[in-house]
């Protein structure tokens, strides 16, 4: 079990939180002395996803969501560019909880997450940011990369925050504020643009802009890229989950709920930490999980000084003796976008049902996902589809991808160890999907596929002193024998077909 710190002095008009609370990763809870809630109460939780931003209840004493809504927006894509308009997120937030406040009475706080890695701006903004936030997956600026490694000594990815401020004029004041994550933008809107603007650890670990633990800025970095004058537009990176404001009159009476003008709202960190905890794998010795969202990683919590094999380690935002690590593909999205509207050209729903019309190994069809990269193990790479023949329908098509998605998120996850796995995120909705899952982790527990927004349910009560206890949900599903060796056979193939690739890449 972890337990938050003690709340560290910020600078800032936090309200005053619980002290010593300990975070859990399901289930009821026990009110604590200092709770500024109590059990019976409903936390309004928010997820800025990239397909869509979800709100829903979360009562901590049934330690259940109730009705999810879910208001999708668009995507801009072109070339490396990738942008969506903050404004959508906000009318997205907004329509999202007036909906589930329909039937709510007794809602005490709002607890946000969301997409992490992204650069966003607030104020007189330079035209490149213009209600245009560059998503986590935009990598126009190779450039700027390529000039940053060489000046730091760092490797510096187009996709880094570092890269990315490279794209705007130098700051002459500070006319306007920049935001990290979809949880920043919400939390600031929510409480009324205060003076203060404030992120997580985990969404900072995204960066590049933070070293662990991910609490501060690596200055010396900004200094050697002559970025310095971008620092003071950053949010504050906040030592916990922790009420970053009060919900203000004017969000309140937007959402249809004046009455609701003053309440706590909690920044609840980066969606890779409210899916860990609402995947039940918060805490150090919990388990592995695999999300299939937009973006898709394998992953876990360990300890921070444990060996860390995976190649990304992510900062756990709510304490620093424990580490997220994430085995990430990071373009499910975009590859079942991609396949539905160019060679299947058919919705993913029908991607979906068409896969369950082809068997294990479609046909001999192979997909690599790697259209946007690949993340773990990292290496330049591209998408192929393999192994057409003139038998092979849209069904070995549909479902090679689909494979193909399940087959990268196992070779990501190399060195986890992670066995059994819970299965969460959109992609759940695929019965390939997740018997694939299964199979080559010998065995998937279906969760509740809105995983973020009841992770920030939970992290919100234990951020206001509610103490919320484990409890195991979903039960264990394992394909037979016989077609885990079939789906094992699938996958030596792919991997045989991605070595050859890795020569020509
Ligand atoms: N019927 C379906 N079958 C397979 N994948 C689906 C289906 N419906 C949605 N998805 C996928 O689910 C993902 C969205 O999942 P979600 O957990 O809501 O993520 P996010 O928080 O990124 O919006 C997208 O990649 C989408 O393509
Ligand atoms: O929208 P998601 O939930 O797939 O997550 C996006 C990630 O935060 C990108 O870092």
């Amino acid at each position: 079990m972890l337990f938050f710190a003690t709340p560290a002095p910020v600078k800032s008009a936090h309200l005053s939180s619980s002290v010593g609370s300990r975070l859990n990763t399901r289930g009821t809870t026990r009110p604590k002395q200092s709770a500024l809630m109590s059990m019976d109460d409903e936390i309004l939780a928010i997820d800025v996803g990239t397909s869509a931003t979800k709100a829903a209840l979360y009562c901590p004493a049934y330690s259940s969501l109730a009705r999810v809504s879910r208001h999708t927006h668009d995507t801009y894509a072109h070339g490396f560019a990738v942008t969506q308009r903050p404004s959508n997120w906000l009318s997205a937030a907004l329509s999202a909880c007036s909906e589930v406040l329909r039937d709510a009475r007794n809602v005490t706080a709002i607890s946000v997450t969301g997409q992490m890695q992204d650069l966003i701006g607030v104020g007189d903004v330079p035209d490149l940011l213009k209600d245009q936030a560059l998503l986590y997956s935009d990598a126009r600026a190779v450039d700027e990369a390529t000039r940053l490694s060489q000046v730091t000594g760092a490797e510096i990815l187009p996709t880094d925050l570092l890269s990315k401020l490279s794209l705007l004029p130098c700051p002459s004041g500070q006319d306007y504020i920049l935001l990290i994550g979809g949880a920043d933008f919400i939390c600031y809107e929510f409480t009324g643009r205060p003076n203060l603007h404030f992120t997580d650890a985990t969404t900072a670990a995204t960066t590049g802009l933070t070293q662990h633990p991910h609490r501060k800025y690596n200055t010396e970095l900004f200094k050697q890229a002559g970025l310095s004058s971008f620092i003071p537009l950053l949010p504050e990176i906040v030592p916990r989950p922790i009420p970053v404001g009060r919900l203000c009159a004017r969000i309140a009476n937007r959402i249809g709920r004046p009455e609701l003008a003053g309440i706590p709202v909690v920044h609840s960190g980066g969606d890779a930490f409210s899916v860990t905890v609402g995947a039940g794998c918060g805490v150090v010795g919990s388990g592995c999980y695999v999300y299939g969202g937009s973006s898709g990683w394998v992953g876990k919590t360990i300890g921070a000084d444990s060996n860390n094999l995976a190649a990304l380690g992510l900062a756990h935002a709510a304490v620093d003796s424990a580490t997220i690590v994430a085995g990430s593909v990071a373009a499910i999205g975009a590859c079942l976008s991609h396949a539905s509207a160019t060679f299947l050209q058919c919705t993913v729903s029908d991607l979906s049902k068409l896969a369950e019309q082809s068997d294990i190994g479609a046909a001999g069809v192979i997909y690599v996902p790697y259209i946007t990269g690949r993340r773990c193990p990292p290496a330049r790479a591209v998408g192929t589809l393999h192994g057409l023949t003139a038998s092979c329908n849209r069904g070995d098509i549909a479902r090679a991808i689909l494979e193909g998605l399940v087959f990268s998120l196992f070779d990501a996850s190399e060195g986890m160890q992670c066995g059994e796995v819970s299965v969460v995120g959109g992609v759940t909705e695929s019965s390939v999907f997740v018997n694939g899952i299964s199979a080559m982790f010998g065995g998937a527990k279906l969760q509740e596929r809105d995983v973020g927004v009841l992770g920030a349910g939970i992290i919100g009560a234990e951020a206001l002193g509610l103490d919320t206890m484990d409890e195991s949900v979903g039960s264990l599903y394992r394909v037979p024998e016989k077609e885990r060796t079939r789906w094992m056979h699938a996958f030596k193939r792919w991997k045989q077909i991605v070595s050859h690739m890795e020569a020509i890449w």
